[in-house]
């Protein structure tokens, strides 16, 4: 059975915390949008596309909550509109204060943006009320939902079909990937995880190299355990090892391509991702190796004009200072139960350490070979990404 690293169902959302994989597998219910707005800074959903996600079912669970609380005499007081508006008000506070918890993924702001036109328009209909604009808003939440799996397997098949039409020599090929782009960050499938998973469903993958991606190990916690789960041949190297692999091991392992995935593609391609992508793309570059982004249309903010108008999350520098180990196990000398304790953090840097923790870098177009989306592959055109060109 497929990673979900979200479990929905209308009035109810759960959410797989990410601080504990791979050690523990705990849902924790999201009822509200202070939950989903703590869940998504602590980064226990994490992900462009997910975060967006979680942020926007948060208030369909809540409204359903509150229609349930609306009885039949509410809905008849004649200051309906009043009420109305009130509930778009309600609305458009809590999409503001979701946005307000992660700033570089622009999935978020975009779904908030969406959402906030689907109420105002359910409340300038003739029938509009409190109910129809919570019905409105709770569709087009699960929509987005629906939307995101289609596009990561359509991102999939897009991104293998250009990769293994666009090769040096037939044959299979391998990859290096950064960072967690499945379906632990997204609605399921992934995104440059996705295209991995295409080229394994097609028997053409010879290897998955994947980087552990310090600080917060979204490489060796989350994409080792997803696809060691989808039994997929892959290997983990430290960040660091990046160029020895490509400099090494570049031609006997067929390694076609660097892809990673996306938090914000400016308009002009420049593209915000996690922290150490950049650098890849340098290497990539250097070694003859296509550097290829995957992301849905979500991901591209045309608004931006370019990399350096993205705003760049820096997080605590504990999370540079510490790392999250496997829980202690208490054996019980009377039970043959295995008690779990809590994940343990370990410090792993001299005490009063100074660190600097900036959660994403941003990559030049010029570095970037092309961007795979759902709707197909953009390649530069006279040296240039003409984005808008698919939307
Ligand atoms: C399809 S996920 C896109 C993107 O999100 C990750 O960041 P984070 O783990 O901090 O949410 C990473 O940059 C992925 O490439």
């Amino acid at each position: 059975m497929a990673l979900q690293a979200i479990k929905y169902q209308r009035g109810k959302l759960q959410i797989l915390d990410q601080l504990k994989l791979p050690y523990q597998e705990i849902f924790i219910d999201i009822t509200s949008s202070h939950d989903a707005w703590n869940a998504i800074k602590k980064m226990q959903v994490r992900g462009a596309p997910a975060i967006a996600i979680v942020a926007a079912l948060s208030l369909a669970v809540w409204l359903v909550s509150y229609l349930r609380e609306i009885d039949e005499a509410d809905e008849a007081n004649e200051d309906q509109q009043n009420q109305t508006r009130n509930m778009v008000e309600t609305l458009q506070q809590m999409l503001k204060f979701l946005v307000s918890s992660r700033p570089t993924a622009v999935n978020l702001s975009d779904a908030a943006r969406k959402l906030e036109q689907v109420i105002i328009t359910s409340s300038h209909q003739p029938d509009a009320s409190p109910r129809r604009v919570a019905e409105a808003y709770i569709a087009a939440a699960e929509q987005m939902l629906a939307n995101d799996v289609h596009d990561n397997e359509s991102i999939g098949k897009h991104g293998a079909s250009w990769l293994l039409g666009n090769l040096d020599s037939p044959g299979k090929i391998s990859v290096l990937t950064h960072c967690n782009t499945g379906s632990l960050a997204t609605a399921g499938y992934g995104t440059a995880l996705g295209v991995v998973r295409a080229l394994h469903a097609q028997r053409c993958l010879q290897h998955c190299f994947y980087t552990e991606t310090r600080p917060y190990n979204q490489g060796c916690r989350l994409t080792g355990y997803e696809l060691i789960h989808d039994q997929i041949p892959a290997t983990l190297i430290t960040d660091s090892m990046a160029a020895a692999l490509l400099h090494l091991k570049g031609k006997s392992e067929r390694i076609a391509a660097v892809v990673v995935g996306a938090d914000r593609v400016a308009a002009n391609g420049d593209t915000a991702n996690k922290i150490g992508t950049y650098g890849l793309a340098i290497l990539a570059r250097y070694h003859g190796v296509k550097f290829l982004v995957a992301a849905p249309r979500t991901t591209i903010d045309l608004e931006t004009p370019s990399g350096t108008d993205i705003v760049i999350e820096e997080r605590p520098q504990i999370e540079v200072t510490t790392i999250k180990g496997p829980p202690v196990k208490h054996l019980e000398p009377t039970s043959v139960d295995v008690q779990v304790g809590e994940i343990k953090e370990i410090s792993i840097a001299a005490e009063k350490t100074k660190a600097w923790n900036p959660a994403f870098d941003v990559t030049p177009a010029p570095l970037i070979d092309a961007i795979i989306t759902e709707v197909g592959v953009v390649v530069k055109e006279n040296g240039l990404f003409e984005l808008r060109k698919i939307f």
